[in-house]
């Protein structure tokens, strides 16, 4: 079988799927983006489109080798992006060829369902009483929200009380009969993090993510020691080189990759691997579309420390289109008491509505995350 073409779609509401077609005529779907820099990373994929056609589809290890370090700069959002979603849309295609689901391919299910969580509240953690109650009601008990809006990177007891307020209300209205983590989003500097995640501990929050911003992962262990609170973090590391340095410093309780930013299905099982013996937990991070999540779910399925799986159904990014209306397979994806099953089609389990895609190609929104500022006009980070 050989690579014949690579067509990339950009679509509603910030997502880019690509197409990987065969001389077989088996077709394997990806989903290659950073939110933002969808452009970006659809000049990449395109950049490495000389390379792969005419490549066996099939060699997805030696193809990853090749496309990592056979540009001699690698990694990085950008690179890992389009490795990641040309790496999905292989293992597709080798799951079709073969008549398998990905997860088959990858030593079988170690578990029966996945669960998953929620986002409630928006950019800015608004109505999250009411999010939680609207999901509660198809089943969904675990959600996810921003912890605070632009926080300075040294703020008042106000702020801190704001932000710890909101959280409070959530287990006065709910008790422990929801879990929630907390996404600091990289909005919380290191002058603040210890305070911050001090004044949440009693409210006991499932996780707190992104307690910093990457670039400050030396903070991670010394914050660890700080709290209770299992620390999570992952979505803005590239490779299993960054949560390498991670793990050895410790600090997280559970690793994020993205399967649509750290290389793909074939890296981002290897990470759960590294996770898995430092008895750290994986989490895959996805606000993304239903070719990311099915990648996603295929890792968790054969990941022993797979914990909690994030969807984007109904996601305050997902304007204009919504989880799953590319998807023709609808039925695949349901949640049934917070849990979702196996994808059991061969493949990554997506029937991709072809159609619909190049439709909605056609008038695709350059996204891009809105660019904050504290009051005395200094870049806040969003
Ligand atoms: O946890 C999450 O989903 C992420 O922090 C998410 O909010 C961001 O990755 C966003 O998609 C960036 O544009
Ligand atoms: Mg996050």
């Amino acid at each position: 079988m050989k690579i014949i073409k690579l067509t990339t779609y950009r679509v509603p509401p910030r997502w880019m799927l690509l197409k990987i077609e065969t001389d077989e005529g088996i077709v394997g779907w990806g989903e290659p983006v950073i939110e933002g820099r969808a452009r970006t990373v659809e000049a990449a994929v395109h950049e490495m489109t000389p390379f792969l056609i005419g490549q066996d589809p099939g060699r997805i290890n030696d193809l990853w080798q090749a496309m990592y370090r056979g540009g001699f700069y690698r990694g990085g959002a950008i690179l890992m992006s389009a490795i990641a979603g040309i790496d999905q849309a292989l293992w597709d295609i080798k799951g079709k060829a073969l008549g398998v689901p990905v997860y088959d391919l990858l030593g079988g299910r170690v578990r029966d369902k996945m669960k998953m969580y929620s986002w409630v509240g928006g950019d800015r953690p608004l109505d999250v009483i009411a999010g939680i109650r609207k999901l509660r009601e198809v089943g969904i008990d675990t959600f996810k929200m921003n912890g605070t809006e632009e926080l300075r990177m040294l703020d008042s007891a106000r702020a801190v009380d704001q932000a710890v307020g909101r959280i409070a209300e959530i287990r006065e209205a709910f008790g422990n009969d929801i879990e929630f983590g907390i996404d600091f989003h990289g909005r919380v500097a290191a002058p603040m993090a210890k305070v911050l995640l001090r004044a949440l501990e009693p409210y006991r929050p499932l996780f707190v993510e992104e307690p910093v911003l990457a670039e400050q992962a030396e903070y991670y262990p010394r914050l660890a020691e700080a709290t209770s609170i299992p620390l999570a973090a992952g979505e803005r590391m590239y490779s299993r080189f960054e949560f390498k340095r991670v793990l050895e410093q410790g600090g997280l309780a559970i690793l994020q990759p993205d399967l649509s930013h750290a290389g793909g299905i074939t890296e981002c099982v290897k990470i759960a691997a590294m996770a898995e013996a430092y008895d750290v937990a994986v989490a895959p991070h996805c606000p993304l579309g239903p070719v990311a999540l099915a990648a996603c779910l295929h890792l968790d399925f054969v990941s022993h420390n797979a914990v909690l799986q994030e969807q984007s159904m109904g996601i305050h990014y997902n304007q204009g289109a919504e989880l799953l209306d590319y998807v023709i397979n609808k039925e695949d994806f349901r949640m049934d008491g917070g849990y979702i099953a196996a994808l059991t089609k061969p493949g990554l389990g997506v029937e991709v509505d072809e159609e619909r895609v190049i439709e909605a190609s056609k008038n695709a929104p350059d996204w891009r995350n809105p660019l904050w500022r504290h009051e005395d006009g200094s870049v806040a980070e969003w």
